[in-house]
């Protein structure tokens, strides 16, 4: 029997992309696994005019991201589920009939006894975040007397610091910064969960993870698709909004912050502020200019086939400078991390879709073997977010034979090799967590301004500068070849996978 309590999920949007591909399929995964409470509802709402039947089938009984979830499933079984959906529209721009929303959700409520425990999910374009939550309040639906209330409010938030802080400050009118959850998908994955354990459960990586012993940092998120059918959208908004400002900067928060007192929302999410406050801001044109490197994919060939090049994409701009390709070198301004550079890249059209953090320890101070040949054998952390879920320390061992040549050997622990490998999707892990009331793995409003506050600079820098370069990468490549020179001395980003025969131990060539 689910620990979570009998309560209805309103989703606005739900005619919409996400809702049919995310967020109905983790639906019923947490169904499968009896996840779900006893008394469930899911209010859809949107503009479309569909009955409660219509919203069914088009979510759930005729949904082709259904298809292989249900693949052996009962009629029953699926019937079940699908019979927990109703649908309700609110007119053209969400604003005329809330009193007729809230009636329903009121009869729903009585109806299925869901407690008066509301989850209120935003899946619609951000411009109508702020319209919902007012309207919502004027119906009394954010008030808690009768059960709780909660708010999910889907990416991007806010264009920039101003419009973050505008959104904050609008939604928190009227909703407590308690009831708000703002989803961030990275923090709903396993391995990203797993920063926290792999550093705060073990006493051999936390003595080390300091300035002392850290050379350098380095994360790395590739995409092999393009911007598919959302060219309109990923042309207003560009690789450093899309996925810097938000998921990896996430990521940043939880290598560099400092361990909290306990797991719980309030310590972890203290400790992550601080540390997205320590980042170096950088202001000058100088330091942007040396520090950050934009990029576009172009049209090219891969496995035979013509791809597209951004520009050419549909809702692209032809002339568009938005960026594809965002590398970004960084310090962290605190006792621990003084002097540490880190290395941040997240791209499209990559020669494959990986996304890993790794840390490179310094090399021994005193070296003993001076005869063997020591390049690239320094010691690395690599923590792969996805695939292949897992950790791989590289270490040095003796080569056997005469005299002491050193080389690089992998521990490697996959996810997939534990006997409880049932890793949950983002999104499900996500929105289960919202149903039990965790906020741990959703952003605070205070994160969110912390992490546009270092982001705000530089896309002030690439959008109202003139002349500043954006360069040019073929698709399927490992972006512009310049972008090494972010690199400190004779350092070359990672790239998995690239040259595998000679060295698994994927390198940056010291
Ligand atoms: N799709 C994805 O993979 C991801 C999406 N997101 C975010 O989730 C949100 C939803 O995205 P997605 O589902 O892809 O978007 P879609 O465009 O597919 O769906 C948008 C939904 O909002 C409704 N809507 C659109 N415009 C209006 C309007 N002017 N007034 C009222 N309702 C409107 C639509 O209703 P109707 O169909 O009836 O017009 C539809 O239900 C966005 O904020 C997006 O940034 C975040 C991460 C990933
Ligand atoms: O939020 C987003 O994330 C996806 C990548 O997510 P992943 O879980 O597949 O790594 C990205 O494609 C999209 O542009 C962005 O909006």
């Amino acid at each position: 029997m689910s620990k979570t309590a009998n309560q209805m999920l309103v989703i606005f949007g739900a005619s919409g992309d996400l809702t049919a591909r995310k967020l109905v399929p983790s639906l019923y995964n947490l169904y499968k696994a009896n996840q779900l409470p006893e008394n469930f509802v899911v209010l859809g709402v949107s503009r479309s005019n569909l009955t409660d039947g219509e919203f069914r089938k088009k979510v759930v009984l005729e949904s082709s991201y259904l298809t292989d979830k249900v693949k052996g499933d009962t009629e029953e079984v699926i019937n079940t589920f699908s019979d927990k959906f109703f649908y309700e529209d609110l007119g053209d721009d969400y604003s005329l009939e809330y009193s007729k929303l809230a009636t329903r959700i009121s009869d729903l409520n009585n109806k299925y006894e869901t407690g008066g425990n509301y989850i209120f999910y935003l899946s619609t374009p951000p411009s109508l975040y702020e319209v919902i939550a007012k309207n919502l309040s004027e119906q009394g639906l954010n008030n808690e007397n009768k059960g709780w209330k909660r708010i999910i409010v889907e990416k991007p938030f806010g264009y920039n610091l101003e419009t973050a802080k505008n959104l904050n400050k609008g939604l928190q009118s009227y909703f407590n910064e308690t009831q708000i959850y703002r989803i961030d998908h990275y923090l709903g994955k396993e391995t990203v969960q797993n920063l926290l354990v792999t550093r705060f459960s073990n006493s051999i990586f936390e003595p080390l993870w300091n300035r002392n012993y850290i050379n350098h940092v380095e994360i790395t998120n590739a995409e092999a698709g393009g911007v598919e059918k959302r060219g309109g959208y990923y042309d207003k908004s560009g690789a450093l909004r899309d996925m810097f400002q938000n998921h990896l900067l996430q990521i940043v928060s939880l290598i560099v912050m400092e361990p909290p007192i306990d797991a719980s929302a309030l310590e972890i999410r203290n400790e992550k502020v601080k540390a997205l406050k320590s980042l170096r801001i950088m202001r000058d044109e100088e330091t942007l200019f040396k520090n950050t490197v934009r990029a576009q994919y172009l049209s090219s060939v891969i496995d035979g086939e013509k791809v597209k090049g951004y520009r050419e994409e549909e809702g692209v701009d032809p002339n568009s400078k938005t960026e594809t390709y965002a590398a970004i070198k960084f310090f962290v301004d605190n006792w621990r991390w003084k002097d540490v550079p880190f290395y941040v890249r997240t791209a499209k059209r990559m020669p494959t879709k990986v996304t890993e953090v790794v840390i490179h320890f310094k090399s021994p101070h005193h070296q003993v073997f001076k005869n063997s040949d020591l390049k690239n054998k320094d010691n690395q952390l690599i923590i792969r977010i996805q695939p292949d879920e897992g950790i791989l320390i590289k270490f040095g061992v003796k080569v056997p034979g005469q005299g002491f040549k050193v080389e690089r050997a992998n521990l490697d622990f996959y996810y997939s090799n534990l006997a409880e490998n049932n890793v949950m999707e983002a999104y499900e892990r996500l929105l289960l967590d919202a149903m039990q009331g965790d906020a741990t793995l959703y952003a605070r409003a205070d994160e969110v301004e912390a992490a546009w506050e270092f982001v705000d600079p530089i896309l002030d820098y690439w959008e109202n500068t003139p002349d500043v370069n954006i360069y040019g990468y073929s698709a399927g490549v490992w972006g512009p070849t310049n972008s090494d020179d972010l690199l400190e001395g004779n350092l070359r980003w990672r790239n998995p996978g690239e040259n595998l025969a000679d060295d698994p131990g994927f390198c940056l060539i010291r």
